[in-house]
């Protein structure tokens, strides 16, 4: 492809990623991967220019581009070094005119910018949130150690004891230590949020909201593999891909259960007031994911972030029903928003005088409310919101 023809594609793909943002379809990475799949003419160098502009457009944008092309135009307006590339040519894009509809900057649309600020995250801190996230790893315990773990590039050993950083892009699904379950890749706030846990062997453990697992792993390591590890969740696609992770993990002790939506407790009766530990890693808008998802931040809207409120209300609520006395609930979102965070947690407590929240005593992090948070500025993580409660004896 030429360097024209590749701004051309990425114009495409931004029109279907505005399009799948509005009508809540397929997310960007699914978009690009489908997209390079029908033109298999594209090199691998095509295909990394490519998406590099559609997510540095992506990024250039604040609230959603009215098209593909404003994007990129908005994109060019930063890179001067793009702007001859709209030539005309044969596969490339049309020549930039006078009057031609330019995405606006910024960090989001208006009013997610306002509700940030008023979250405490401005400035740098919000600026931060679009910038590239690096690959972190977790060691794998139940397999290897991170002291004496040889991997085809040396990692930067970070505060959580089993993290390694390494440059974003770096290929290590392509390294023998990953395909054999050596390592995860899991984000270094990520492994933070499962340290709040505090998972040991032998505890009754329910990861609630456990998707395909990433946290899950994390627990079975922290815990030996003994003990009774449960990773319900509501979506089977999601929750069908743990099985295959596990088994490459040497994680044999995770029991899948898939719920019923809004008749969760009925699948987990039997754990009832049994439980040591259950996280809560609810559905959350995703706020302090845009290093990875910058896109996400068209698909929020004030009713949808008021829908999730009430969902992470609930599961906290059905959460607190598992829990043994004496026994702890650990809720992580990664959003920054205090409505999906401080918030959420200070209503639990609130409404609860058996309930006392805890300090969960991370290695970073700032406190917020009755928990703690990791910014990307501040931590260099994905952010999070994490807040741990004990149930009285
Ligand atoms: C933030 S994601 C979990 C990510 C996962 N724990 C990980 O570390 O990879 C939230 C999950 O909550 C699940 N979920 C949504 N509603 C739920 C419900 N009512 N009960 C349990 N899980 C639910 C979603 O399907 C999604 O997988």
């Amino acid at each position: 492809m030429t360097p024209a023809a590749r701004v051309q594609a990425a114009i495409e793909l931004l029109d279907a990623i505005v399009a799948g943002a509005q009508g809540r379809g397929a997310p960007a990475d699914r978009l690009v991967a489908d997209y390079f799949r029908q033109r298999r003419y594209a090199g691998s160098k095509d295909r990394r220019a490519v998406r590099d502009l559609v997510y540095r457009a992506i990024r250039a944008c604040g609230p959603v581009p009215a098209s593909g092309r404003a994007a990129m135009v908005r994109l060019a307006r930063e890179d001067a070094s793009l702007l001859p590339l709209f030539d005309g040519s044969r596969h490339g894009p049309r020549p930039i005119a006078a009057e031609e509809t330019v995405a606006e900057p910024g960090l989001a649309p208006d009013w997610l910018v306002d509700a940030l600020a008023a979250s405490g995250i401005a400035g740098a801190e919000a600026a931060a949130l679009l910038d590239r996230a690096p690959l972190d790893l977790r060691v794998n315990t139940l397999k290897a150690e991170r002291e004496n773990l040889d991997l085809p590039a040396p990692g930067e050993p970070l505060a959580a004891p089993d993290a390694l950083r390494f440059p974003a892009g770096t290929s290590v699904d392509q390294w023998p230590a990953y395909r054999e379950g050596l390592v995860e890749i899991q984000d270094h706030g990520s492994q933070l949020a499962c340290l709040a846990v505090g998972a040991r062997p032998g505890e009754t453990v329910i990861d609630l909201c456990a998707g395909a697992g990433g946290k899950t792993l994390a627990l079975a390591a922290a815990m030996g593999n003994r003990g009774v590890l449960v990773a319900s969740d509501t979506d089977r696609g999601r929750l069908s891909k743990l099985d295959p992770r596990a088994a490459r993990a040497g994680a044999g002790m995770i029991e899948s259960v898939l719920l019923d939506p809004g008749r969760e407790l009925e699948a987990l009766e039997r754990f009832r007031g049994k439980a040591d530990a259950v996280l809560v890693d609810a559905p959350c808008s995703g706020t302090g994911t845009w290093r990875r998802n910058p896109e996400a931040r068209w698909r929020l809207d004030p009713v949808h972030l008021a829908r999730f409120a009430e969902t992470q209300d609930r599961l906290l609520d059905l959460a607190a029903q598992l829990v043994r006395p004496g026994g702890r609930l650990i809720y992580v979102t990664c959003s920054l928003l205090d409505a999906e965070g401080a918030d959420r947690i200070a209503r639990f407590l609130a409404d609860r005088r058996d309930w006392r929240g805890d300090d969960v005593s991370l290695p970073l992090g700032r406190v917020r409310g009755d928990g703690t948070r990791l910014t990307p500025a501040h931590d260099g993580t994905d952010g999070f919101f994490i807040a741990r409660a004990t149930l009285a004896c």
